[in-house]
């Protein structure tokens, strides 16, 4: 598809060491402009880099303020290449017509598969025996250690990655049972508890997978810690804001919890090169991981193809599908025709003030799609027009009061 802003002008702005896939999925698609940095960038270089680019493409360290933002002038879209976009202002880069997109399914089976080996691991005591041996020690007895089989797995949030969890589990013989703010669908013979409070006083492992959200922040205190059963061991492998880390480090230091598995932290180095610092370090009976849990090859790998694709097809053809804060249209190509997009806040007549715009100028519309949020409306008109008369097309359709962007796709 020949776009009417050359691809090679197209900047592509890849951080945090995204899979070679997705450099792949660019080069394919005629981007040649990709700057690919393995790690994450400091603030003030982010905000340096950032304004040049028209695509970004960044993973969970990345934070995309409203600050940040402001210095992303050419920006059209961002892609979260995992699925938290807690990272990213949604609200600001709605209101500035940048969709972002993310891959909602590709890494939660490699999460789920964490949580399982972390469940046996911690029934069985072994981070804590492990420890031993690294001293020197010999603890070889069977106090404290159990068999998965038959406890009580309790999952709060039972989505993409919660369901995964409670069909490997029961798949070695555990009873699940989960907590969600929505009514969900039982996978298998999981059953919902009747309350958070029922399902921490029943549970012999609690694992967590919620998302990051107002709603969540902190959510899991001392009080949820003291409801949950004395030996019952705690796996976060979600965001590090949902747990209060210092109650939890308080439970294991006291044996109330026989061990914990955590992969996410409230403040997480920005770099590898960074120390890592948390009330957790230093405490036999925790597993800690640097928030590796979506982290295997395929995961990243798919994860690659995943949202370049989504950042490839929107910037060649306008589609916003799946993007988490924009309005989303999937759309036809229809190369015989001239493609103008225009963006703007959800305030009544602009719709009506675009119509009159093609019938004052005699333009025939081939097609027209909108969709519209609380906020944005997006809408995608396809013209039979040459190219000047599309230039001048979206020259006026910026002079719309309420627009935010008004491009020629081709
Ligand atoms: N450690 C890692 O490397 C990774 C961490 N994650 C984290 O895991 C989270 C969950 O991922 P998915 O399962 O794919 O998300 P999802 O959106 O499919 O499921 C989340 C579930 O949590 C529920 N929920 C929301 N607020 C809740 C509340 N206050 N109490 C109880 N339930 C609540 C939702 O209704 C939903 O069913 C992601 O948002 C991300 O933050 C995801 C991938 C990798
Ligand atoms: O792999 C990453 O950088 C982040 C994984 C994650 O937390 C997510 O997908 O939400």
């Amino acid at each position: 598809m020949k776009t009417s802003f050359p691809k090679q002008d197209i900047r592509v702005l890849l951080l945090e060491g995204v899979s070679q896939t997705a450099v792949d999925v660019f080069q394919r698609a005629g981007y040649s402009q990709i700057e690919y940095h393995k790690k994450s960038l400091p603030e003030n270089e982010l905000k340096e880099r950032i304004a040049e680019a028209h695509i970004v493409g960044l993973r969970s360290r990345t934070q995309l303020t409203a600050d940040v933002l402001e210095h992303a002038r050419r920006l059209i879209a961002v892609g979260c290449f995992c699925i938290g976009t807690n990272q990213v202002d949604l609200g600001t880069a709605e209101r500035l017509g940048v969709p972002v997109f993310n891959a909602p399914y590709s890494n939660t089976r490699s999460v789920a598969e964490l949580v399982i080996a972390e469940a046996i691991m911690l029934l069985r005591g072994i981070p804590q025996k492990s420890m031993q041996c690294h001293r020197g020690g010999w603890a070889k007895s069977a106090n404290g250690s159990y068999e998965a089989r038959d406890k009580v797995l309790g999952i709060i949030g039972y989505g993409h990655i919660g369901t995964q969890v409670g069909v490997l589990a029961e798949s070695m013989g555990m009873h699940v049972i989960f907590h969600d703010v929505e009514t969900k669908l039982s996978m298998g013979n999981a059953r919902a508890a009747a309350s958070l409070q029922d399902l921490l006083q029943r549970s012999d492992v609690v694992t967590l997978h919620v998302p990051e959200t107002p709603s969540t922040k902190m959510m899991f205190g001392a009080r949820e810690i003291a409801a949950m059963r004395k030996g019952a061991v705690l796996i976060n492998a979600s965001r590090g804001s949902v747990v209060d880390i210092e109650a939890l480090a308080e439970a294991l230091r006291s044996e109330h919890l026989a061990g914990a598995a955590v992969d996410v932290f409230p403040t997480e180095p920005k770099s590898n090169d960074d120390p890592f610092v948390s009330p957790l370090v230093g405490l036999d009976n925790a597993i800690l991981t640097p928030h590796i849990g979506g982290s295997t090859l395929e995961a990243q790998d798919n994860i690659g193809i995943e949202v370049a694709s989504k950042l490839v097809r929107y910037s060649d053809n306008g589609s916003t599908l799946s993007a988490v804060n924009f309005p989303e249209v999937s759309l036809p190509e229809h190369p015989k025709s001239r493609r103008l997009l225009h963006i703007h806040k959800n305030v009544p007549g602009v719709l009506s003030r675009i119509n009159e715009l093609f019938s004052a100028g005699n333009i025939n519309i081939d097609a027209q799609f909108l969709q519209t949020d609380a906020e944005v409306g997006y809408v995608v008109i396809d013209v039979s027009a040459g190219e000047d008369q599309a230039d001048e097309l979206k020259a006026k359709l910026a002079t719309i009061p309420g627009t935010l962007r008004s491009r020629v796709l081709y």
